[in-house]
């Protein structure tokens, strides 16, 4: 059952915009200006040298995830409002392969998101990131939990494993001396917190129902999941960015179906 869709402001100037075009065509409008902001702030506070560039990255990282879903209220309740949403990771996807592929450059795109500041990163982990938020919208949306902790594992977990490993992960896990205990542990709580707060927010919403005395032991073994799959060592195979939703999207299925229940 969805929920009404919140009202536009009643504002004169925000009712003549949404006459002029469609509250779907708004939201797109507003996310993808969304988007593209996040980015240029993280370049500014990269070229000013108030954040470094590998935390910038996971910053952005981890907002443009939550951010994006947070947004997903604001898209209609039609069955195509998915379809709106989805234009805003499909626009970055093009963004990310035109400069990606040197069509044009945009150096603070490649600031803000790679790990060295080549534009050829733009194609792996930007990339499999974006296309990944494309097709949880599309193939799960909002009334699904499966999405919902798919990109809470993928964009707070993984995240802030590497935020919180990079910088206090002197312990390393003993089949993986790349990654460590602690940017592990990080990974687990985050993206357990993160998948439970927006199962909330649209629970709250009326989008999806979550009988909480099931869904917490399920949460835990679907962030164990997803834990595990980002410390073994096959990084070098398949980016976190793939292995981590899909594992997700897998145990999530297994255990919730399509329901929060
Ligand atoms: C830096 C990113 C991924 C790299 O991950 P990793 O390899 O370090 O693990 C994220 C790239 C984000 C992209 C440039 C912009 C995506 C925007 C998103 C589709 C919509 C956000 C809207 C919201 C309102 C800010
Ligand atoms: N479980 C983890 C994950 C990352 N990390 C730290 O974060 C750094 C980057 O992690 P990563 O290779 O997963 O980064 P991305 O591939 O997600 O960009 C690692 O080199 C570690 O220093 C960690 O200590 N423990």
């Amino acid at each position: 059952m969805a929920a009404a869709r919140p009202a536009l402001p009643s504002s004169p100037t925000s009712l003549l915009l949404a006459r002029s075009i469609s509250a779907p065509d708004l939201a797109t409008l507003l996310v993808t200006a969304g988007a593209y902001s996040l980015v240029r702030a993280f370049d500014a506070l990269t070229e000013r040298r108030l954040v470094q560039q590998s935390l910038s990255r996971k910053v952005v990282h981890v907002l443009s995830g939550v951010f994006f879903m947070a947004s997903w209220p604001l898209f209609s309740n039609s069955t195509g409002a998915r379809f709106f949403a989805a234009v805003v990771p499909f626009l970055n996807c093009a963004r990310l392969l035109t400069y990606g592929l040197g069509f044009y450059s945009d150096e603070a795109l490649v600031k803000s998101v790679t790990r060295e500041g080549k534009r050829e990163e733009l194609l792996r982990g930007p990339l499999y990131y974006v296309i990944v938020l494309l097709i949880i919208v599309l193939v799960f949306w909002r009334d699904s939990p499966i999405g919902i902790i798919s990109l809470s594992m993928m964009s707070g977990g993984d995240g802030f494993a590497d935020i919180v490993g990079r910088r206090f992960g002197s312990l390393k896990l003993p089949f993986n001396d790349k990654k460590s205990w602690v940017g592990s542990a990080a990974m687990f709580i985050s993206g357990f917190l993160l998948s439970a707060l927006m199962l909330s927010y649209f629970s709250w919403l009326g989008y999806i129902q979550v009988s909480w005395d099931q869904a917490i032991g399920k949460l835990v073994l679907v962030a164990l999941a997803a834990t595990a799959v980002e410390c073994i060592p096959v990084t070098d195979v398949v980016d976190d960015n793939i292995s981590v939703p899909l594992a997700t999207m897998l145990v999530a299925f297994l255990l919730f179906g399509n329901t929060a229940h």
